[in-house]
């Protein structure tokens, strides 16, 4: 209580701005805060009115307004607590500040340095500690974060700096037990929640961001370890970083680690001014009738606790009504529209880091070659992840050369309809064996999204980095098995056209398997909508009912049909010349399914143009639609 009685005017603009570093930075464990190879400028956010409204899940037609009227500011330097109830618009306000609202409508200004941010800029230059986890469960401790250094620091930083960044940040976050364990998933045990959270508190870390956003950072951690962390996000802030976090319940300890808060109430501010003695002062004033704070009390839970107390017996609006008339409010205005001001007198970095233009610190290629390192070696010696690509091939395959042995070389009329089907069959299994790629885009969907936005990479290299590693599986899987089917089953014509055009239709079927679930919310819909697609290809190929028959009205889906162009070239492929024996009704066989004159070369080509166009389509669902609402 010492402190609380110093005799500073308390509700007035003397000490606003003062922030309250003096406080000791470390006195647990050994997190004294990092070194200068986390040094970066932050910078001031400011917000003015901001209002956030969006519709209500529980009843769509209405609006409902989750924050009134919020302004403050984050200074550079400063560590900022947003306060407040659980369902107060914390969280809201954090997503609103850091740009990462995907839904709702909003009003009012925020501002970096006076301007308002670009999306490039919010990529590059913010890190967001995210509430959930959202880890690549394959990697260890340290590989998680070398591979983010890899993505997020510059590519000409050496090896033994980024090393030297992680070591610290794996001594300073306490991970050195875990530095070589799996992160794991829920599925498959690896680091505890709380190793997890703070490997997520060192990836925002590592990034080296100007402004830091932090939503629970201490949830799920014993209050030491809580201690130790927020310790180490504070000497973030006294170097110079604008750090801000929402914070439910801190430890006395990590409470007077805030130098500024914001508490709100129902989407309105109760309070925003410093943190401490301003602050006890202040809601002691506002709750006369209520019981003050004891000797040895938690601060921050005295304050959460009687501003809920209010909010239940459904005094909220008072509590913004009284702030709303403060001086703090008058003294906040103040400030505000001097930072606004700000935004023509920047220094040179400044200016540029916020018209920056690129979303990513690496190009493209050095982007692919981390996804690569990082995420294919390791895909590539897990069975989970081999198993369901090879093994479906290795079946079928098997079950081909048993049942259809030495089909190909028999033209009789009684075996054309087998040499047909068995084409048939090998260019269908591919597309249904799409199915397998369809979870790596969807389950991986909140890591894609939290990657993106910390600018790790570019959608394009997210979507060229997984189709490499899936067409290396699916090249040898091809050079195998179209080896095995080809020659067991003496089948006529270019075995390198056979092999292309398997491998070109796993190829499609990894694209079109990418495009559907970059469309589907989810894997139920995704795993409805691919057969759905791939049966009704089926239908319109030419061997279930032959073109000709098609009804007029159902020929365009034929044109659009790859599995058409597939199989046509295989036929085309297998009767070519004088193998195109006459058939049924004095007609040969390629005539009958009319396939007669077709180029299979040029076929081949045009099943290339439909994976090239789904491969587009892929990039664009993943590029503009959005699943996540927040
Ligand atoms: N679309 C919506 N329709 C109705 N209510 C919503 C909608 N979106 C958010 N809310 C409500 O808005 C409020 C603010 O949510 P927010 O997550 O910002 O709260 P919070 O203060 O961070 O809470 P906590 O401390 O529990 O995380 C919550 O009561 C939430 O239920």
């Amino acid at each position: 209580m010492a402190d609380l009685e110093s005799g500073q005017p308390v509700n007035g603009p003397a000490g606003y701005l003062e922030p309250l570093g003096s406080k000791p930075l470390s006195k647990v464990g050994s997190a004294t805060g990092l070194s200068k190879a986390f040094l970066s400028a932050g910078m001031p956010v400011t917000f003015k009115d901001v209002q956030y409204t969006v519709i209500n899940n529980q009843n769509k037609k209405e609006k409902i307004s989750l924050l009134q009227n919020v302004s403050g500011f984050l200074l550079p330097g400063e560590m900022s607590a947003l306060m407040g109830p659980s369902g107060s618009g914390k969280s809201t306000l954090l997503d609103v500040l850091s740009g990462r609202k995907t839904v709702g409508e909003l009003q009012g200004q925020v501002a970096f340095a006076g301007n308002k941010p670009t999306r490039n800029f919010l990529r590059r230059f913010t890190g967001y500690v995210e509430q959930f986890d959202t880890l690549l469960g394959t990697l260890t401790v340290e590989e998680m974060l070398m591979y983010t250094a890899d993505l997020k620091r510059p590519m000409h930083q050496s090896r033994q700096d980024k090393q030297a960044a992680v070591d610290e940040l794996i001594d300073v976050l306490a991970l050195e037990p875990c530095r070589s364990v799996l992160i794991g998933s829920a599925m498959s045990k690896g680091i505890s929640g709380g190793q997890a959270k703070r490997v997520n508190i060192g990836i925002a870390l590592v990034t080296n961001p100007r402004v830091l956003f932090l939503d629970e950072p201490t949830s799920g951690l014993d209050s030491y370890t809580a201690n130790e962390v927020m310790t180490v996000v504070k000497s973030l802030a006294t170097m110079g970083i604008t750090v801000c976090a929402t914070i439910h319940s801190p430890t006395p300890y990590c409470f007077n680690l805030f130098d500024r808060m914001l508490l709100l109430l129902r989407g309105q501010v109760a309070y925003f001014g410093p943190n401490g003695k301003m602050a006890i002062e202040y809601f002691r004033d506002q709750c006369p009738h209520l019981e003050g704070l004891k000797d040895g009390e938690n601060e921050a839970e005295w304050i959460v606790d009687l501003t809920t107390q209010a909010d239940r017996q459904g005094r909220a609006a008072d509590f913004g009504a009284a702030y709303a008339k403060s001086e703090l409010k008058t003294a906040a205005e103040a400030e505000i529209e001097r930072q606004l001001a700000m935004a023509s007198d920047l220094d040179e970095a400044t200016r540029a880091d916020l018209a920056v233009k690129r979303e990513t610190v690496t190009p493209f290629w050095w982007a692919l070659r981390t996804l690569l390192k990082y995420r294919t070696t390791k895909n590539y010696k897990s069975p989970d992840y081999l198993g369901p690509r090879i093994a479906d091939k290795l079946i079928f395959s098997l079950i081909i050369f048993t049942l259809f042995w030495k089909v190909g070389n028999d033209l009789s009329g009684n075996n054309i309809t087998n040499i047909s089907a068995v084409l048939f069959m090998w260019v269908c299994l591919p597309a249904f064996g799409a199915a397998s790629y369809v979870p790596a885009i969807v389950l991986e969907r909140p890591l894609f999204v939290r990657e993106r936005n910390d600018g790790l990479y570019r959608v394009i290299t997210y979507l060229v980095a997984k189709m490499v590693e899936e067409l290396g599986i699916a090249l040898i899987n091809s050079i195998i098995f179209s080896n095995i089917v080809f020659w067991a089953l003496q089948l006529q014509g270019s075995f390198a056209l056979f092999w292309l055009i398997y491998f070109l239709t796993l190829s499609t079927g990894i694209v079109l398997a990418y495009f559907i679930a970059a469309l589907s919310p989810n894997m139920d819909v995704a795993n409805a909508a691919l057969p759905t697609y791939v049966v009704s290809l089926l239908f319109f190929s030419g061997f279930l009912i032959r073109f000709d028959a098609i009804p007029n009205y159902w020929k365009w889906y034929a044109y659009i049909d790859v599995l058409r162009y597939a199989w046509g070239s295989l036929m085309a492929n297998q009767f070519a010349g004088e193998r195109n024996v006459v058939w049924v009704d004095n007609e040969s066989v390629l005539d009958l399914y009319s396939l007669g004159g077709i180029n299979m070369w040029g076929w081949l080509g045009i099943e290339a143009c439909f994976t090239t166009v789904f491969f587009l389509f892929a990039f664009l669902a993943l590029k503009y639609v959005r699943h996540e609402k927040r």
